[in-house]
Formats: C-alpha cells, sequence, structure tokens
C-alpha cells in the first residue's frame, strides 16, 4: 500500500499530467461529510486541481473526497479566468433565484434531477489560505454547488 502511495507522488512529480489521475466512485467516502481543511492541506489542492486538468475534457469540477480525501476543499473550471480555482472550506451563505436542472457527475452514471440557485455567495479560504468572499452566478454557480454538495457527503 505505501509503495503505490509513493509510486502516485513519483508520478505526480514526473508530471505525467496527461494521465487520466483515478477517481472514486463506489466509496464510503462520497457519502461521508468531509472535515474542514486546514494550511497543512496544500498538497491535496495540488493534487485535486491536477486531477481535474487531467480529467478537463469530461468535468468541470471535484471535491477532495473524489480523490479518497476527506477534507472540503473543492477545485473547478473558472471559465471567466479561464483556469483552475481551489477553495478551501467552502460555504455558501446566501443563494438565491431556485431552478430546477439535470447534472451528471464522474462519480456516478446517467444525470439526475436537481436543484440550484443562479446566484450564490460563497465564503471560502483561497489557495494560499486567505479568506475570500465572492459572488457566483449562473453555470459556475452550479459547478460550486454541486461540489460542496460534495463535501456534504451529497451526490446527486
Ligand atoms: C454541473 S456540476 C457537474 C460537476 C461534475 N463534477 C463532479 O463533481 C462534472 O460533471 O464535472
Amino acid at each position: 500500500m505505501e509503495m503505490a502511495i509513493f509510486k502516485h507522488h513519483i508520478q505526480l512529480h514526473e508530471g505525467i499530467s496527461s494521465m487520466k489521475r483515478p477517481i472514486m466512485t463506489s466509496t464510503a467516502v462520497l457519502r461521508e461529510p468531509s472535515l474542514d481543511a486546514t494550511p497543512n492541506d496544500a498538497a491535496v489542492a495540488r493534487d485535486l486541481q491536477d486531477t481535474l486538468a487531467s480529467h478537463a475534457e469530461e468535468c468541470v469540477g471535484m471535491a477532495a473526497n473524489m480523490i479518497g480525501v476527506n477534507k472540503r476543499i473543492i477545485a473547478f473550471q473558472d471559465d471567466a479566468l479561464n483556469r483552475i480555482v481551489v477553495m478551501f472550506n467552502p460555504q455558501i451563505i446566501q443563494q438565491n433565484g431556485e431552478y430546477t436542472t439535470e447534472e451528471g457527475c464522474l462519480s456516478l452514471q446517467g444525470l439526475r434531477a436537481t436543484t440550484r440557485f443562479h446566484n450564490i455567495t460563497v465564503q471560502y479560504a483561497d489557495a494560499d489560505f486567505k479568506e475570500k468572499i465572492a459572488l457566483y452566478s449562473g453555470w459556475t454557480a452550479q459547478i460550486i454547488q454541486h461540489e460542496i454538495d460534495h463535501c456534504s457527503g451529497i451526490l446527486i
């Protein structure tokens, strides 16, 4: 087991980033609320970001439990910034504009109907663990809601 983890990190640092990194699909960690993240989880965040980048064609966001780590960390493709954004301990503090839509998930088969909010205000710590509050709308807001649900052990 330790060898396997060691090998994984070698791959990370040798930069075999075009290889799709493994995703959890049916483990308990996806159904459990994750724990608060700390600055010590920076390496997990980088791993999550690299894993999302390796799945960028078919996946717009991920939560750390999708790579088997039960910490409240998300990464998502932000089309406005044209890069992947990482958030530690994201929390929705305001929301409005409820609607129903269909969503898919890399950890599940098929599409499911779900309720989302068009506008959200998110409180989080950024990649440098600085506290931030930001407003998101539409597609990016939908992705963030999906990933925050993952952090609570909620699948669509
Ligand atoms: C619209 S939100 C969908 C997010 C999903 N990622 C899984 O956490 C994905 O398909 O990328």
